[in-house]
């Protein structure tokens, strides 16, 4: 794992640094209970993690990615555990761990997130029963329905659209943050993706919904996440942000609820199924959650490294053009022709794009995955030791994403990496999990590669683009991700300002 360390302290607001001191003295009247010696026979072979618990745990919440990297370096472990309050945390590294971590079916996903993630709005957090309709295996059937081929080729013209008014908001030529207009982009897209017309198509209650949400992340600091019931601003800032969410989506349900004639959208598809309204809530809010960073940063991410790789830039550009020629040869407006692509068109007929971003989440997403062990036993992890019931198990996609063992100069963008004469990916087992593996691969997987390729293919084949830095110069390299936030890859900004100069060509060819 390569990166350089993440001054996170030096960043961090006074604010922060006001709960955080708080948060490190409540901690504190813990500290001897939590730091108690006593370790049970069969947890000897795994590393234990030395010095002050307590920091080692506040290390885990404010610079996870880098704590976890050193930790490895330093002690030459493979797996080395650590406590977070009450809760044991095996940190782990290699094939083996990452065999069991997303194979086994004792460790759950959901409980793992629910409790070292803290990220997301959580309805519980305002006392709202969401009968069960957000939960996993519910929440992911839902999902499923939404995106079927039939329903990603109907919304697509919908997509595009919206595509086509917000990049049409950024003028005929100028420079614009991708990190914030194409995350709102997404936010767009995913808001038409899980609720209804009403919604989607009023773009005011779209940015206020975006603002409430971002008032949750912002509210989600490591002092909220590891003690929730302790009644810090930021707290009281992510509840707000949550009942400010609810009561909206709360007004559209009901009003699809009442109104004569159903609609194919989304929230009509859950009312159809019986769902209440609440349940219809966290879905919505679970499927922002889940889709919006993730998509909206490795878009992002694409286009930058485009940006700077002239030859893959123009391989996928042609790929778009020979589209647009097949299916949509009559001359029109961007958007609606790129709406003509049918969606199976998009999925089997862009290689060099797929190849540009399978490259691209390789080197994005390298968060740090989370499982609770929920089964009766522990559950080996290799021969060294054993995950203990109730304990976390925790493993960085870094690890193998920026191995170069597997990957050859791993930080290097090269998408000629998956051809068939390197197939660097089949190196080791499990070697590319940047959409999950195993028990739980990513269930949005084709509605985010749809999104990105859209968002991609109108920036291609609609604006000549150039990468910059803050102060409009050109850029010959990306400045390195910041991987240090809580989520898989979080918002994996650029350390350094990195903006987009792009104009506008070619919208009616
Ligand atoms: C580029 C975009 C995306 C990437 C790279 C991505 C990546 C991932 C990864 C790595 C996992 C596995 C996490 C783990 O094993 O701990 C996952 C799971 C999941 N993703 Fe995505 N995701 C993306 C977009 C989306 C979108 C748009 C949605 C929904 C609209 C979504 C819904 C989910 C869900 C529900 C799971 C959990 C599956 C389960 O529990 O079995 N993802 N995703």
């Amino acid at each position: 794992m390569s990166s350089p360390t993440h001054p996170y302290f030096s960043q961090t607001t006074l604010a922060t640094a006001l709960i955080s001191a708080t948060a490190v003295g409540v901690m504190s009247a813990s500290y001897l209970y939590f730091n108690r010696p006593a370790l049970k026979s069969r947890d000897k072979e795994i590393h234990e993690l030395g010095g002050v618990p307590l920091l080692n745990a506040w290390a885990f919440f404010t610079r996870r990615y880098d704590f976890l990297r050193e930790t490895f370096q330093r002690t030459g472990e493979t797996l080395f555990r650590f406590r977070v309050l009450q809760h044991r945390v095996v940190a782990s590294s290699g094939v083996e761990a990452r065999t069991v971590f997303f194979n086994d079916k004792t460790l759950s996903l959901d409980e793992g997130y629910k409790v070292l993630l803290g990220g997301g709005p959580k309805l519980e957090e305002i006392h709202i029963d969401t009968g069960g309709l957000d939960k996993e295996a519910h929440f992911i059937r839902q999902l499923r329905t939404l995106t079927t081929p039939e329903r990603l080729q109907d919304v697509f013209p919908s997509l595009l659209s919206d595509i086509d008014r917000h990049i049409g908001a950024w003028g005929a030529e100028g420079s614009i943050d991708p990190f914030t207009e194409i995350y709102k982009l997404v936010f767009q897209l995913t808001v038409r993706m899980a609720t209804c017309r009403e919604l989607a198509d009023d773009r005011a209650a779209v940015a206020r919904l975006c603002g409430l949400y971002d008032a949750l992340e912002a509210g989600t600091t490591p002092a909220a996440v590891l003690l929730p019931w302790f009644p810090s601003p930021a707290r009281a800032a992510r509840e707000a942000a949550t009942a400010g969410m609810y009561t909206m989506l709360h007004a559209y349900v009901e009003r699809r609820r009442a109104a004569p004639v159903p609609s194919r959208d989304p929230i009509d598809v859950l009312l159809a199924s019986g769902a209440p309204t609440e349940g219809i809530i966290g879905f919505v809010l679970g499927t922002i959650f889940a889709g919006v960073l993730n998509t909206g940063v490795n878009a992002c991410w694409a286009l930058l490294h485009l940006g700077l790789a002239p030859a893959w830039k123009a391989r996928a550009t042609a790929e778009i053009h020979a589209l647009l020629a097949t299916y949509a040869p009559a001359a029109g407006p961007l958007h609606a022709r790129l709406a003509a692509i049918p969606v199976r068109a998009w999925e089997a007929e862009t290689p060099a794009t797929d190849a540009a971003l399978r490259e691209t989440l390789r080197l994005v997403m390298g968060g740090v995955a989370l499982r609770r062990n929920v089964g009766a036993r522990a559950v080996a992890v290799g021969e060294r030791g054993a995950v203990g019931r109730g304990e976390f198990l925790v493993y960085p996609l870094a690890d193998v994403h920026l191995d170069p063992a597997v990957y050859a100069a791993p930080a290097r963008f090269d998408p000629g990496r998956y051809d068939a004469g390197r197939a660097e990916d089949t190196r080791v087992p499990l070697a590319y999990v940047a959409w999950g593996a195993g028990r739980h691969p990513c269930t949005g997987m084709r509605l985010a590669k749809l999104e990105m390729k859209a968002v991609l293919a109108f920036v291609l084949a609609g604006c000549e683009y150039a990468v910059v830095d803050g102060a409009g110069r050109a850029l010959d390299a990306l400045p390195a991700i910041d991987r240090n936030d809580l989520h898989l890859a979080g918002k994996a900004r650029p350390m350094e300002p990195c903006r987009i100069q792009f104009k506008r060509v070619g919208d009616s060819e």
